[in-house]
């Protein structure tokens, strides 16, 4: 579909250009979830102007169906490339039929009458993102999460082959993150799309792409399934912070610096997030001899500092008495 080969992204100013990213090779694959991720400013939305068609190449090549983008006309990409960006619409006025119909523009110029052919496909992208019963609302009487489905469905309605969205779910609740990567995954396979999403939400994305892309400053662009990335420590591109790191066991990123854990035992969720509390509370148990026991139904805690045993009801109730027995803040 979409292809790059030593790409180099970027910006530029007089005779000058300044490069963002350079030597990004990919290829964006039809009836997958792809998803972009990587640092504030590595180059994400630079990268997608740069196949919008919106900002020259520096170096290197990148083709749509074997054409090189800067052949296609704006018009001739938007009936290939529909895309989602971040900012707000400005169409409180219309109704979110009308404003999912206006993705048939590319199609039909500005005041083409809609086909019964293009009536359909809005219907399709209405039926697909599952806004129908919102559908003769106005924008202004409608959630920040049903808007965002309903510039989903204008992008669907575009038709094109290949859906770009630039961080879909920045300002959404949790479930309603969920519910829309998870529906991106669905068009792109029901719908046989190549769908590319910029976002930060690592544990979503990792739940739902088929493909993650990786941009690091300085990398080349790192490319492969979510499961293998994590297994081959690539994963750790994305986190340009050596304090914080991928922990693969958990699935979560997590600060990288060493700490010493007390002797816990009991059932290993509980231990898990004792531990949890506990790292958090910064109190240092390297040279200590604490030994906790955990006890289920009832939950208990049972504490062992040589001689001195207590009984804890609640991980808030040991992490207090740590904390005035160590002088910690916390
Ligand atoms: N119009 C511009 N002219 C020159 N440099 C720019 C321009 N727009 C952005 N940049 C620079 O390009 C770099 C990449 O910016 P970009 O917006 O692509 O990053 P990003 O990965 O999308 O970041 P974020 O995750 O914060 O959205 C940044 O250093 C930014 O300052």
């Amino acid at each position: 579909m979409l292809q790059a080969n030593h790409l180099s992204i970027g910006y530029s100013k007089k005779d000058s250009s300044i490069p963002v990213a350079e030597g990004l090779s990919f290829s964006l694959q039809k009836g997958k979830l792809t998803c972009l991720l990587g640092p504030n400013g590595v180059g994400k939305s630079t990268l997608i102007k740069t196949i919008l068609g919106q900002l020259p190449l520096l170096a290197g090549t990148l083709t749509l169906e074997y054409k090189a983008i800067a052949t296609f006309s704006q018009k001739e990409l938007a009936k290939k490339i529909a895309v989602v960006l971040t900012d707000k619409v400005n169409s409180g006025n219309l109704t979110v039929y009308q404003l999912v119909a206006l993705g048939r523009i590319p199609h039909t110029g500005w005041l083409g009458n809609l086909s019964s052919q293009d009536k359909e496909i809005v219907e399709r992208a209405i039926q697909v993102t599952k806004i129908h019963y919102i559908r003769d609302k106005s924008l202004s009487e409608i959630s920040d999460g049903q808007l965002q489905k309903v510039m989903i469905a204008r992008a669907l309605s575009q038709d094109g082959e290949i859906l770009i969205l630039d961080e879909p779910t920045a300002h959404l609740d949790l479930v309603n993150r969920y519910e829309i990567m998870h529906l991106l995954r669905e068009i792109a396979i029901q719908e046989n799309k190549a769908v590319l999403v910029v976002t930060h939400d690592l544990d979503i994305a990792i739940d739902t792409a088929d493909v993650f892309w990786l941009m690091q400053c300085g990398f080349p662009l790192v490319h492969g399934s979510p499961e293998d990335l994590i297994l081959e420590g690539k994963i750790n591109l994305m986190l340009p912070d050596e304090k914080l790191v991928f922990d693969p066991e958990n699935g979560k990123v997590q600060e990288s610096r060493n700490w010493n854990s007390p002797l816990i035992t009991g059932d290993p969720v509980a231990v898990k997030w004792v531990q949890n509390a506990l790292k958090k509370s910064e109190v240092d148990f390297s040279n200590s001899q604490i030994q906790l026991s955990i006890q289920q139904n009832p939950f208990q805690i049972e504490y062992t500092n040589g001689p001195e045993k207590l009984t804890f009801i609640s991980i808030e109730q040991l992490v207090s008495h740590l904390a005035i027995r160590t002088g910690s803040k916390r």
